[in-house]
This record gives structure tokens, C-alpha cells and sequence, in this order.
């Protein structure tokens, strides 16, 4: 089976629905966050704080480039993949890329208690999401499937995805 990559915006889903995908169809799931905070021992807000975004987008691309080249997984990804087009170009590869969407006022609402996401800690939280939203949706629309979260629970969203996933497999 091809791999189901999940995109989107942070606070979209893409590792609450990867979860739910992969113990649906008994799958693995691999979260790309997850391994880059393996590789380099400590949190995403440290990391950036440490090193800067430069060197976590190279530890990105550098798990990006290993992880693509397995087949029948679910790969929720980091919010920011999508920026780099070798990043998009590799997960295709083996993979079919579903972007979660959510609008910024759902973003807000599942995120404004949470500060483990450095990009949005810096001044109005409403005002980050609305400029990056704005400024990345162009790179979220170069997907196969796009999936409205603001509509599903995660449940909901998990099914929609196996549901046109394996429609897809079956037509190859
Ligand atoms: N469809 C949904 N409806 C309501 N709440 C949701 C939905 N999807 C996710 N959430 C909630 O939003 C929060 C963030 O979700 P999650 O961590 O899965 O986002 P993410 O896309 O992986 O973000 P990041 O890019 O930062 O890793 C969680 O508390 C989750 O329960
Ligand atoms: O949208 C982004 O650029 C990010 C999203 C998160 O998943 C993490 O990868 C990190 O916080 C950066
Ligand atoms: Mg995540």
C-alpha cells in the first residue's frame, strides 16, 4: 500500500488523525516531529531555541529523506514540510499526500492552551496563525486530497481518509 501522508497547518490534526489511521488499518504511524526530537534528544521549543529553525528544517528533511522510502506506513508530518518542494517530491514518491485543513479561528480554539509550538509563542497568537496560514496555503494546495477539519472529528476525518485511500489502492 501506498504511504498516507497527512500535511497541514499546526493544530490541523495531522498527528490525532495519523493515530487513529494507523490503529484502524493496524498500520505504523511515523510522526516526523517525533523523529526529528529522537535525532536530536530534546523538544521542538528547544530545539529552536538552541539551534534555530535552519538546522530543525535540515533535521527535517534529513528524516523526510529516510522515512519516505517506506511503503505501507501513515506519516503525519510536521506543519512546515510542505515549504520545501524535495520534502513534497520524496513523500510522494511512495506516498498520498492528504491536507488536513483548518480554519484559523478551529486553529486558535485547539491550540491557545498549548505553547509547545514555537513559531506561534512570539506576540498575538490570532495574528501568527492568520499570517502563516495565509502565507503557506498555496504550498497546504499541492496535495491529493484536501480534508476539512473545521466539519469532522478526528474519527470522522480518520474514516474519510482509509475510505478514499483504499478506494485508490484498489484502482492501481
Ligand atoms: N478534527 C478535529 N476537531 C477538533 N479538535 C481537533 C481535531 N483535530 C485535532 N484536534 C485537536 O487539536 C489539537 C492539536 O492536534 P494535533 O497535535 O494532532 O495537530 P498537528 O496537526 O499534529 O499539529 P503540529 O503541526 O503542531 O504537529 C489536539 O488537542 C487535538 O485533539
Ligand atoms: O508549522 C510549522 O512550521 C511547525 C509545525 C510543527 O509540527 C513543528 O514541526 C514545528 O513546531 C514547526
Ligand atoms: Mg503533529
Amino acid at each position: 500500500m501506498k504511504n498516507i501522508v497527512l500535511t497541514g497547518f499546526m493544530g490541523s490534526g495531522k498527528t490525532t488523525i495519523g493515530k487513529l489511521i494507523a490503529e484502524k488499518l493496524d498500520i505504523e504511524l511515523i510522526d516526523t516531529d517525533s523523529e526529528v526530537i529522537k535525532e536530536l534528544g530534546m523538544t521542538i521549543d528547544k530545539i529552536f531555541e538552541v539551534y534555530g529553525e535552519k538546522k530543525f528544517r535540515e533535521v527535517e528533511t534529513m528524516v523526510i529523506e529516510r522515512v519516505s522510502k517506506l511503503e505501507n506506513v501513515v506519516i503525519s508530518t510536521g506543519g512546515g514540510v510542505v515549504l520545501n518542494p524535495e520534502n513534497v517530491k520524496l513523500l510522494r514518491e511512495n506516498g498520498v499526500i492528504y491536507f488536513l485543513y483548518a480554519s484559523a479561528e478551529s486553529i486558535l480554539k485547539r491550540l491557545k492552551d498549548d505553547d509547545t509550538r514555537p513559531l506561534l509563542k512570539n506576540g498575538d497568537k490570532l495574528s501568527n496563525i492568520i499570517r502563516l496560514l495565509n502565507m503557506r496555503m498555496p504550498f497546504y494546495k499541492n496535495c491529493d486530497f484536501e480534508i476539512n477539519t473545521d466539519i469532522l472529528t478526528p474519527e470522522l476525518a480518520a474514516e474519510k481518509i482509509i475510505s478514499i485511500h483504499l478506494a485508490k489502492e484498489s484502482k492501481r
